[in-house]
């Protein structure tokens, strides 16, 4: 099997997928575009942020599985791998604890000016008296939009901090707000306006594009802090321009949205004139721990595939098939039994949709259960029944959809 690495794992990972039999393609510098004439006889696409366009699907025949370095999967046109029938998974959690570790990173380096600090000692300044105006962070509440598995990271390492958290999710029930030991806000405008550091870690999704709205910011407090190392398109970034330009606010930085594909390059980005926005270069999940734990995810997906045909972490299967019948047939183990009951099924007009068949102790017995779109008449069932050399029962029940 081929695995095409269009970005930069750790060696460990190499070897490993070597070591599984896998010949490896390794590409650590591709970006969307060399990849977008398709990636040769390659069954295994293995990407970081390189993003994964519909033409590299469509100009790539072999490639049936797509994995996701890492956690956020919006780098990946899904729609043209599921008509396609081609695996999507993804690495989530393993780079959490990073994140969040950046998030407290980009959280001190506002409140005592870190990065300025640093840029002024180098060039010679000794500035004791302007960089003495710290806040401090101890007492400050924390808003939190996804409590997601970096947001609770970050939660931990602001309780430590003696912050209080204020937090919204779509999930996010009172039980579970008093696990976390947070209050649960009602709305992404309720955190904004109650909190002095306003932190970011939803998923993007077209439901959540632009939910950190012009109003949402606006609701900060003067002075707050404003953090996001989830993606750029979460907010609207007109708004957040508008308001830091003004001055109003500050901000912490690990993504936005005329970010560089490239690994390594010139760029220009309009923040770049704003001296109370820290910018980082999307480097939330690469700390060494992240990345080997990420990339040797990635390998136990591909050793699954390989050695078992499952997917771990499969993203674009159907939650739920509209399927309203299921039949469920015990059968005796031997060839052809499935493809007589299929054939009754498709005589009848019938289509399975999904279907698994699992052996008995001894092997001389199995039971297939087949999930139907419409309900056979009872002559179909009975012609299935009276394959008594093959069959030992077949019944039809419906599905819980
Ligand atoms: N800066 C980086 O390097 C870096 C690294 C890892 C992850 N990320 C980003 O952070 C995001 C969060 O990562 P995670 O590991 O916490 O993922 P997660 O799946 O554990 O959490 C995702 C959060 O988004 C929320 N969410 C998802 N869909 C939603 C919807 N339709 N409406 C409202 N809320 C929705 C979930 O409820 C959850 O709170 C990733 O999707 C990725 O984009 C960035
Ligand atoms: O791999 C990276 O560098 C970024 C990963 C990160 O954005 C993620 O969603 O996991």
């Amino acid at each position: 099997m081929i695995v095409y690495l269009a970005d930069k794992l750790p060696e460990a990972a190499l070897k490993e997928l070597g070591s599984l039999g896998c010949e490896v393609e390794n590409h650590p510098d591709a970006t969307s575009s060399d990849i977008a004439n398709g990636i040769g006889k390659a069954m295994v696409l293995v990407v970081r942020s390189t993003v994964v366009t519909k033409e590299c699907i469509n100009n790539s025949p072999n490639l049936t599985l797509i994995i996701r370095a890492g956690a956020g999967v919006n780098n990946i046109d899904l729609d043209a791998a599921s008509k396609s029938g081609i695996f999507v998974a993804n690495c989530p959690g393993q780079n959490s604890i990073a994140v969040a570790e950046l998030t407290m990173g980009l959280i001190l380096s506002l409140d005592r000016f870190l990065p300025d600090n640093v840029i002024d000692f180098r060039s010679g300044n000794w500035k004791k008296a302007v960089y003495s105006k710290a806040d401090g962070l101890y007492g400050k509440t924390l808003g939190i939009i996804g409590t997601g598995q970096i947001g609770t990271e970050v939660i931990r390492r602001a309780r430590a901090f003696g912050m209080p958290v204020v937090a919204w999710s779509r999930s996010l029930t009172p039980e579970k707000a008093e696990q976390l030991d947070v209050t649960c806000a009602a709305s992404v405008k309720e955190v904004a306006s109650q909190c002095d550091i306003l932190s970011i870690h939803l998923a993007m999704s077209p439901e959540t594009k632009s939910l950190i709205s012009s109003d949402v910011l606006s609701g900060l407090k003067d002075g707050a802090f404003f953090i996001n190392t989830a993606r750029a398109e979460v907010v609207d970034e007109e708004a957040l321009y508008r308001e830091l330009n003004s001055g109003r606010i500050r901000a912490g930085l690990d993504v936005f949205s005329d970010e560089p594909e490239f690994k390594k390059g010139e760029f220009t980005s309009r923040f770049q004139k704003l001296d109370n926005v820290y910018i980082t270069h999307h480097i939330g999940a690469s700390t060494k721990q992240a990345q080997m734990a990420v990339a040797m995810d990635a390998v136990d997906i591909v050793r699954g595939y390989l050695q078992e045909g499952t997917v771990r972490n499969w993203l674009n299967r159907c939650e739920k098939t509209q399927a309203p019948w299921q039949l469920i047939v015990r059968h005796f183990d031997k060839p052809g039994v499935l493809a007589n009951v299929l054939a009754e099924l498709k005589d009848a007009g019938i289509n399975a949709q999904e279907m698994e068949n699992v052996i008995f102790d001894g092997m001389k017995t199995a039971c297939c259960s087949i999930q139907l779109d419409v309900k056979p008449d009872d002559g179909v069932i009975d012609a299935i029944n009276e394959r008594h050399d093959e069959v030992i029962t077949a019944v039809l029940l419906p599905t819980r959809t």
